[in-house]
């Protein structure tokens, strides 16, 4: 695939974003360029608004799996690039469409260029939420097609193109999503004595709610809750009867997330008894850490540094989430970040990863995939 047609293939992609399991566009896409492909030597399987694509080897002994996430966020873009999202209300403001495009680079030249082993392509859904990668890993087909060592990158905007970030163990946190649904007396603004306020309870248990992590947590453990979404009421001189808040925790631990989950608990009770109105705590959706297999971590850093010329970071663990996690807990292997150089964050509006770090990937992953896949 020639450098030209890999940026067209990434712009293709950023314009049509789509939430978890609702990717259809976005799979129609992928099984189109997949389907191009020399078909000898590949079989594809639909699940969901997901695909697996393997490989056939030359002399398989395993299955080498790489994983790459599809789905886009509910953010609406403000980079005013030419090749903005088609959709107003949703962004790839977490580098997936970058994913995608590595993932179809290096299948493109896997399949020119068959390695020994056989290789599993995951095309996973719903990473941003409600979560894709446990439901396809316990699929059938996963099941059947089950890799023994599997790989997955993620964009770093904070890195310049031409580094790798990772690290063996710990790589990203465990995560809970968080909705609180508050519900008092509503009426008169001019009459608070009549009713409970919900605006006022919920901004209440937002500033509890910052405690958790400030005098329950051990300060040399880490935990986030973070408040991302707050919704209350229906005009201004009405006092709410309802109050929504939306969040997530991170925890570097299950025990931490445990006693996270328990204080929300607690402090939830509290506003029920103090502003006596009632509450609802829903959890959402929750990722299991991402845990990098020390050993086949440690020889992939041994190969970036002697075979590439990428610049290797060994860094810290982060407090973001993966539900890649879940596949790492049942099958070595890792994840590592990619220097893509970006001023503006992930899950920004105005994220703007460098293109340059498309090549320096699927080389780097070609390469590494060839060390691996003819190794034993
Ligand atoms: C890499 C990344 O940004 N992942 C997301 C995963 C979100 C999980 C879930 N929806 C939650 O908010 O807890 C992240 O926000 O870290």
């Amino acid at each position: 695939m020639a450098k030209t047609d890999y940026i067209q293939i990434r712009r293709e992609l950023h314009q049509i974003p789509e939430l978890g399991f609702q990717e259809y566009k976005t799979q129609a896409y992928l099984l189109n360029y997949i389907r191009s492909l020399p078909s000898d030597r590949i079989e594809i399987k639909q699940w969901k608004t997901g695909i697996f694509v393997k490989v056939l080897g030359r002399k398989p002994v395993r299955l080498i799996g790489y994983r790459a996430d599809i789905d886009g966020l509910p953010i609406k873009e403000e980079t005013g690039l030419p090749f903005s999202s088609n959709h107003e209300k949703e962004m790839h403001a977490c580098g997936h469409d970058f994913h995608m495009t590595i993932a179809l680079g290096v299948l493109t030249n896997i399949v020119e260029n068959p390695i020994d082993d056989d290789m599993l392509f995951v095309f996973q859904p719903a990473e941003e939420g409600p979560g894709g990668a446990e439901p396809m890993l316990k699929s059938e087909i996963m099941q059947e097609w089950k890799p023994d060592i599997i790989i997955a990158l993620h964009v770093a905007p904070e890195y310049p193109v031409g580094t790798i970030a990772v690290k063996p163990g710990l790589l990203f946190a465990n995560t809970s999503e968080l909705f609180i649904d508050l519900k008092g007396k509503g009426g008169h603004a001019a009459y608070p004595h009549q009713t409970n306020d919900m605006v006022v309870a919920a901004c209440n248990l937002v500033a509890q709610l910052q405690t958790i992590v400030s005098r329950n947590i051990d300060p040399l453990d880490s935990a986030v809750v973070t408040i991302g979404k707050i919704t209350g009421g229906t005009v201004q001189n009405v006092i709410a009867e309802t109050a929504r808040l939306e969040g997530t925790m991170r925890t570097l631990s299950a025990e931490s997330m445990t006693k996270v989950k328990d204080r929300v608990k607690a402090l939830v009770k509290g506003i029920e008894a103090g502003y006596e109105c009632e509450c609802t705590i829903d959890f959402g959706s929750g990722y299991y850490q991402v845990y990098n297999e020390e050993a086949i971590t440690a020889e992939f850093m041994n190969f970036i540094r002697s075979e590439t010329n990428i610049e290797l970071i060994e860094c810290k663990e982060a407090m973001t989430g993966e539900d890649f996690g879940y596949m790492l807990k049942e099958i070595p292997g890792f994840m590592f970040w990619l220097g893509v150089n970006s001023p503006y964050g992930l899950h920004h509006s105005k994220l703007n990863p460098d293109e340059e770090a498309l090549e320096t990937a699927i080389n780097m992953i070609t390469s590494y995939l060839q060390f691996k896949g003819n190794k034993e």
